[in-house]
């Protein structure tokens, strides 16, 4: 595909996307119909659609319209491009711009140059102060990619060297050793041994540093564990035993396999199933994921206040659940991958001022500015 036929393919799924049709199943929909593109093609049409996402509301406004061709025509504004070189018309190519659509574009006004929703803005500025805005412009870019090695399987330096035999170029994490950020080769790292085997997992820097705060001593319970990526963690940490818990079954699917993949042991309690008292709970609970914008920034636009205030109450009754499981003497870990405060420091305020029984540790708040994604932990001890 030439580059003009990668944007009229980015268009075509943006306006899907902006007719309500979720970024992945849209973007699967071309790939099926699209039998004519090579992995490299699907590769950058993905990018042009997600680059946008992330941008949707500054590269609205330079092109003229919320609509695939003006998000498109706004990114060649962006990135200093000439429409005139890719709008040809010829072949594949978007259509020619029209003397209207070419007259349409301005700058994007203040809150339109952070690519955050109107309503959200004033809770964003509240829960962030001063990061607010720097937190929002990194929200705009892409996501490095982040491994964990598995010190189960190896050390570091073997990972390492593991990973550069299959082409993937990997930079140690200054303070968190087991923290390897992908510099090249990224690409091929579901095929590459150190994957394959177990030696690294794919896990984003914040919930790892999360991870290594929290005391893996002795019995763990991963209430909402999901696809198990932090039971995994704190089992190579060293808890034990681990026992990992969701309301939906099918989501810790394939945790069994990524377990002996991973050379831990880990158990599956069914929901509803779980019983007696652990040394250490988490509660990674479900929320905006407004931490995360950058990897899903669809979600970014389909968040509605209706969802946030549903999620709150979700999150507390969660807690409360959780809480019920955490021996005397143990940790309660709540965790988000949101930065708004209200899922964050005010959901465990709430939930310390009803539990007498607990009493904070400490807290983090993640960015991308200090670790990686946007991030929460609260850990809390029941006396
Ligand atoms: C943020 S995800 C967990 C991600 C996971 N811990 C990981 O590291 O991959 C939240 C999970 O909470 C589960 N969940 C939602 N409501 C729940 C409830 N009442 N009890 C337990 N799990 C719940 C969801 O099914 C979802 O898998």
């Amino acid at each position: 595909m030439t580059p003009a036929a990668r944007i009229a393919a980015a268009i075509t799924i943006l306006d899907r996307i902006l007719a309500g049709e979720p970024a992945e199943p849209a973007l699967l929909r071309w790939s099926r119909a699209s039998r004519f593109a090579g992995s490299g093609d699907r590769a950058a049409v993905r990018d042009l659609v997600f680059d946008s996402l992330r941008r949707l509301r500054s590269r609205a406004a330079l092109g003229g319209a919320m609509t695939g061709r003006g998000v498109m025509l706004g990114l060649c504004r962006d990135e200093g491009l000439d429409p005139a070189t890719l709008f040809t018309g010829d072949g594949h190519a978007p259509a020619t711009p029209s003397p209207a659509e070419l007259g349409a574009g301005r700058m994007p006004d203040a809150a339109e140059a952070l690519d955050l929703p109107d309503w959200l803005l004033p809770l964003w500025r509240a829960s962030l102060g001063a990061e607010a805005e720097p937190v929002a412009l990194a929200m705009r870019d892409r996501a490095p990619v982040w491994l964990r090695v598995n010190l189960r399987r190896a050390g570091p330096a073997e990972a390492i060297a593991a990973l550069a035999r299959d082409g993937i170029e990997v930079q140690r994490h200054e303070t968190l050793a087991t923290a390897l950020r992908a510099t090249g080769g990224a690409r091929k790292l579901a095929s590459a041994r150190a994957y394959r085997e177990g030696l690294v997992e794919l896990q984003d820097l914040s919930p790892q540093l999360a991870c290594a705060a929290l005391p893996a001593r002795g019995s763990l319970l991963d209430f909402c564990a999901g696809g198990g990526g932090k039971a995994l963690a704190l089992a190579a940490q060293g808890a034990g035993p681990v026992t990992a818990h969701d309301i939906d079954p099918r989501r810790m699917a394939d945790l069994p396999e990524r377990a002996r993949r991973a050379g831990v042991q880990v158990g599956i309690a069914s929901p509803g199933q779980v019983s007696g008292r652990f040394d250490l709970v988490l509660a990674d609970v479900p929320c905006t994921g407004s931490g995360t914008w950058r990897r899903s920034p669809d979600a970014k636009w389909r968040l509605a206040a209706a969802d946030l205030d549903r999620l709150l109450q979700l999150q507390a009754g969660i807690l409360d659940q959780a809480a019920g499981f955490v021996a005397t003497g143990g940790h309660l870990a709540y965790m988000t991958c949101s930065l708004l405060e209200p899922e964050n420091g005010a959901q465990v305020a709430a939930f310390l001022a009803r539990s007498p029984a607990f009493q904070p540790v400490a807290q983090q708040r993640f960015t991308p500015l200090s670790a990686s994604d946007g991030f929460f932990l609260a850990l809390m001890r029941r006396r």
